[in-house]
């Protein structure tokens, strides 16, 4: 169904319907950001002056998060019983319930309206119909993060949320008046959960003491590497934007907020649909796939209990950092003093425990690098270690030289997602291509190393019979 939208001028007669205050700004359109807050006056906010007007004042009822949907549940019988049925599934679920339910309602034209009405049915209106997001780029968009780390990321995505919006339609349909609400006439579609999806994820801030929750108006603040204004919540739970003390705001200038400053390229792109090359820290995320033949891999996941993962950062000096902890899970084995061991609970339940060198450390499979460290062959593992990222990045590497994208976009492709995925080709091949080097140049160091030498041989006499035999001289293949 189309979305119903109305114009932005139409926005203040909104916001004093809901007591939401503009002091000295507006929204309006900016150039290439979509809606954006503007200053309407000079504004100057000295340094150490106490009670500085706030630019925006949003009344608390109005924030949106999960305690607000289960309020507005409370007074909405039919949409409790929804909520019932599917929610209480966390913040973002509950909001993406609420909002998908008000995209449907506002849609049924002709229909007479249903249930409590609420300000956000209308704001919702407001919001721009589409987030250059990844998620709804079209196919060929989508192509052009073939090799970057949000390939895997965005279908992973796609498919979680294929899967929610599955269980919604299946649950919902069971209730017959939201059956004939949400699915009788199409009302919404798969396409709107993306949407809604991306609007969530793109406009959600982590308040000070509401924590994760969407705000209208202050969510039509945009991002900058010095931002002119931050949010705060007041003594009244209001939400407040302020200008950043010791800086002043022309008449006319683009009052803008940070939107975090320890996000990568990716994660920007993943989630508020551009990259700001000054702001995005040069840094990467990357599945980790256990060893096929492994006959402990499936153990090692449910134990380690995280998406296994290597990281990837470049400092400003240019140094690579990286760190993988299930990469130590991965590189060890029973020969080398692991164990899996599953316990029996006194309920009858059973628990899967694990036990390095003798010792239970169950809870402490997310720090294995720190465990592997005191063993006298802590070299070898960090070897074994140094071999896995190197693979899994040379890996990469290849698949993202090996899809070389157009040098401009087809007629399928948007002339800004070309722009956002070639950035991102760019900043994750140079850090990928510094990442191989510094392993590299690791790999030559722990080869020299004495006991790694000698364990490569099959020379050393290992502790505790364990590191011993056969398998153990086996793992030089490894190295490979
Ligand atoms: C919280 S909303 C801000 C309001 C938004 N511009 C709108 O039209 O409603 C976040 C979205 O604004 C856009 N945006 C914010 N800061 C930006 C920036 N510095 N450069 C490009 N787009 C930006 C992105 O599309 C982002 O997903």
């Amino acid at each position: 169904m189309p979305w119903p939208t109305l114009p932005i001028e139409d926005l203040p007669a909104w916001a004093h319907l809901n007591d939401v205050t503009f002091h000295s700004v507006k929204v309006t359109n900016t150039e290439g950001k979509g809606y954006g807050v503007i200053s309407t006056r000079d504004i100057e906010a000295t340094e150490g002056t106490p009670d500085v007007p706030s630019l925006l004042t949003v009344p608390h009822d109005l924030v949106l998060n999960a305690a607000a949907v289960d309020e507005f549940a409370k007074e909405d019988r039919n949409f409790r019983h929804l909520l019932d049925a599917i929610g209480h599934r966390g913040t973002r679920a509950d909001v993406l319930l609420f909002l998908l339910v008000q995209t449907a309602l506002v849609s049924r034209h002709g229909h007479p309206p249903v249930g409590v009405s609420n300000p956000w049915r209308i704001y919702l209106q407001f919001l721009p119909k589409s987030v250059p997001v990844p998620t709804l780029w079209n196919e060929d968009e989508r192509l052009l993060l073939r090799g970057t780390s949000l390939e895997a990321a965005v279908d992973a995505k796609i498919t979680a949320l294929d899967a929610e919006f599955g269980l919604i339609q299946e649950k919902s349909s069971d209730i017959v008046s939201w059956n004939e609400i949400l699915w009788h006439d199409g009302s919404v579609s798969f396409t709107d959960y993306i949407r809604l999806d991306a609007l969530y994820r793109s406009r959600c801030v982590e308040l000070p003491r509401s924590g994760e929750s969407m705000v209208p108006c202050l969510d039509m603040t945009n991002h900058a590497v010095t931002p002119s204004a931050y949010y705060e919540e007041s003594r009244n739970n209001e939400v407040i934007l302020l200008p950043r003390p010791g800086l002043s705001i022309s008449k006319g200038d683009e009052v803008t907020i940070s939107y975090g400053d320890d996000k990568s390229a990716a994660e920007m792109l993943f989630s508020y649909g551009f990259i700001d090359p000054q702001s995005a820290t040069d840094s990467l995320v990357l599945p980790l796939t256990p060893f096929p033949d492994d006959p402990l891999a499936k153990a090692k996941l449910v134990a380690f209990g995280q998406a296994p993962q290597i990281r990837v950062a470049r400092d400003e000096n240019g140094a690579i950092w990286w760190g993988s902890q299930f990469a130590y899970l991965m590189c060890v084995n029973e020969e080398d003093g692991l164990e899996f061991r599953v316990l029996q609970d006194t309920d009858g339940g059973q628990q899967l425990r694990v036990f390095w060198q003798q010792e239970d450390v169950t809870d402490r499979t997310s720090r294995f690098e720190e465990m592997v460290w005191t063993h006298p062959f802590s070299a070898v593992f960090r070897l074994r270690v140094v071999t896995v990222v190197q693979e899994t990045i040379q890996t990469q590497l290849e698949r993202l030289r090996s899809t070389t994208p157009p040098d401009s976009p087809s007629s399928l492709q948007h002339e800004d997602c070309f722009r956002m995925a070639m950035l991102l080709r760019q900043i994750e091949t140079d850090i990928l291509e510094g990442a191989i080097k510094t392993l590299e140049e690791e790999r030559t160091l722990l080869m020299a190393k004495e006991n790694v030498v000698a364990y490569l041989a099959g020379l050393t006499e290992q502790p505790d019979s364990d590191l011993a035999g056969e398998e153990a001289s086996n793992e030089a293949d490894d190295f490979s």
